[in-house]
C-alpha cells in the first residue's frame, strides 16, 4: 500500500484565497487587517520565513509591518516596541519570531503582547482559553494540522491520536485541539516508554520532535493518518521527523516536508490575523477559520 500524500501546499493556497475574499469584504467597510512581524537578530532561516510571511500577507490584501532589531537589543526596547504595536489600531496581529536571543525572557515578551493581537496564540491567556474551551487565538501550526485532519478524516471523535512532542507551541496545543474534537489523545515525549508500540496504536500520529527520521516506518499503524510537523535542515535538504519513504508504505495518508504543515502554518497566521481584525471591529468570526 502507498499512502495518499496530503497536499498542504494546495490546501494552504485554497485557504489564502478564501482569506483574500474576506479581506476584500472588510475593505468595503474600510477595514484593512494588519500583521506586524518582529525579528530580533539575524538567523538566516528566520529571515526566509519572515520574508515569505510578508509576501503572503500582502498577497491576501493585508498590510505587513516588519520590525528588525539587532540581536543585542535590550529586552526593555523590545517591550517598548510591543507596547507601541499593542496601541496601534492599524496592527491587528503581532508575531514576535522565536527563538529570541538568550538574554531575553521569552515568556515575558510573549505575555506583553495584547492577547487579542497574539496571532501565534502563545500568550498564557490564549493557552488557558484554549485549554478551557473558551474563544482563543489558536497556535497556527496545530490549527493547520487540525484543518488537514478534519479534511481527510471528517469528525475526529473517538479516534486514537498520539502526539509526539510536548512543546507549548505545537505538542500541547495540538493535544488540546484534538481533545476539543473528542479524539482520544496521548502525548508522548522523550521519556515515554516503548514509543514504537504506542505509535502503532495511533490512527492519527502527529510528529513534532525536531529530529530527522525519528519516526520509523514500522511505528506506523497500517492506514494511519500521519502529520509530520518537523522542519529539519539536513545535507539532503529539508526533511521532517518521519522516515517518509518507509512510512508511506504503511500509512493511509501522510504530509510531506516540504509542502505539508509549513504552508498551512503561514495560511493559519493570516487566518488568525483576519479573525483578530473581525473581532476588534465587533464582526462575527470568519466562517470555518476558528474552532
Ligand atoms: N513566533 C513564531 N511563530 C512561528 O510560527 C514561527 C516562529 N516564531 N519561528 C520559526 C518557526 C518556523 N515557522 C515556519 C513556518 C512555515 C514554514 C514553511 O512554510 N515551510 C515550507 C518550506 C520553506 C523552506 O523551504 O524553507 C514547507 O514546509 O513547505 C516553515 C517554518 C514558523 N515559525
Amino acid at each position: 500500500m502507498s499512502a495518499e500524500i496530503i497536499d498542504g501546499k494546495a490546501s494552504a493556497a485554497r485557504l489564502r484565497a478564501r482569506i483574500a475574499e474576506d479581506v476584500r469584504a472588510l475593505a468595503a467597510r474600510g477595514i484593512t487587517p494588519g500583521l506586524a512581524v518582529v525579528l530580533v537578530g539575524e538567523d538566516p532561516a528566520s529571515e526566509v520565513y519572515v520574508r515569505s510571511k510578508g509576501r503572503m500577507t500582502r498577497e491576501v490584501g493585508m498590510t505587513s509591518f516588519e520590525h528588525r532589531l539587532p540581536a543585542d537589543t535590550p529586552e526593555d526596547a523590545l517591550l517598548a516596541l510591543i507596547a507601541q504595536l499593542n496601541a496601534d489600531p492599524a496592527v491587528n496581529g503581532i508575531l514576535v519570531q522565536l527563538p529570541l536571543p538568550r538574554h531575553m525572557d521569552e515568556a515575558a515578551v510573549i505575555n506583553a503582547i495584547a492577547p487579542e493581537k497574539d496571532v501565534d496564540g502563545f500568550h498564557v491567556i490564549n493557552a488557558g482559553r484554549l485549554a478551557t474551551g473558551q474563544t482563543a487565538m489558536v497556535p497556527c501550526t496545530p490549527l493547520g494540522c487540525l484543518m488537514l485532519l478534519r479534511d481527510r478524516l471528517g469528525p475526529l471523535a473517538g479516534k486514537r491520536a498520539v502526539v509526539i512532542g510536548r512543546s507549548n507551541i505545537v505538542g500541547k496545543p495540538m493535544a488540546q485541539l484534538l481533545l476539543r474534537d473528542s479524539a482520544t489523545v496521548t502525548i508522548a515525549h522523550s521519556r515515554t516508554a516503548d514509543l514504537p508500540a504506542l505509535c502503532r496504536e495511533a490512527e492519527i500520529l502527529i510528529a513534532a520532535v525536531g529530529r530527522p527520521f525519528f519516526v520509523q516506518g514500522d511505528w506506523i499503524r497500517p492506514g494511519a493518518t500521519v502529520i509530520d510537523v518537523g522542519i529539519n535542515r539536513t545535507e539532503d535538504g529539508l526533511v521532517g521527523d518521519v522516515d517518509f519513504v518507509a512510512a508511506r508504505q504503511r500509512a493511509g495518508a501522510i504530509t510531506p516536508v516540504p509542502g505539508g504543515v509549513g504552508p498551512m502554518t503561514i495560511a493559519c497566521l493570516l487566518a488568525n490575523t483576519l479573525t483578530a481584525a473581525a473581532r476588534t471591529h465587533g464582526l462575527p468570526d470568519p466562517e470555518g477559520l476558528t474552532l
